[in-house]
């Protein structure tokens, strides 16, 4: 089964929120992961099943780029605050380090998570 993870930074989740109702019937298909905090409000506001890692700062992303690089993941929805600097920026480069390493696709921004998911429900 396809195994996504989402992600979102805190001005970002109103949109991972809105991303995720919008595309249930796709994500529903999907085994999904995400972080802490995402997860939860995926979870509280939305239908969809959601496995929970830590959250973000608590090294939530450094879990997901674990599955990376045992190649467990298809697909990254990274929503990420582009105006606000991350106690865990090491986590959130490291992250996006070994996407690029093992070619696992990363979408961070909501057309991009579009054409991503879009992709991978085709497959
Ligand atoms: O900080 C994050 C990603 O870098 C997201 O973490 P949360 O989903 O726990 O807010």
């Amino acid at each position: 089964m396809t195994r996504i993870a989402l992600i979102a930074h805190d001005d970002e989740k109103p949109e991972m929120i809105d991303f995720v109702r919008t595309h249930e019937d796709i994500l529903s298909g999907f085994d999904l992961v995400a972080t802490g905090t995402t997860g939860k409000r995926i979870m509280e506001e939305t239908g969809l099943d959601v496995e929970r890692k830590q959250s973000g700062p608590l090294g939530g992303d450094t879990q997901i780029g674990a599955e990376v690089a045992d190649e467990a993941l298809d697909g990254i929805v990274f929503l990420r605050d582009p105006l606000t600097a991350q106690p865990h920026e090491p986590d959130i480069t490291a992250l996006l380090r070994i996407c690029d390493v093992h070619d696992t696709p990363m979408a961070t921004t909501r057309t991009s998570a579009e054409f991503l998911i879009e992709g991978l429900a085709d497959e």
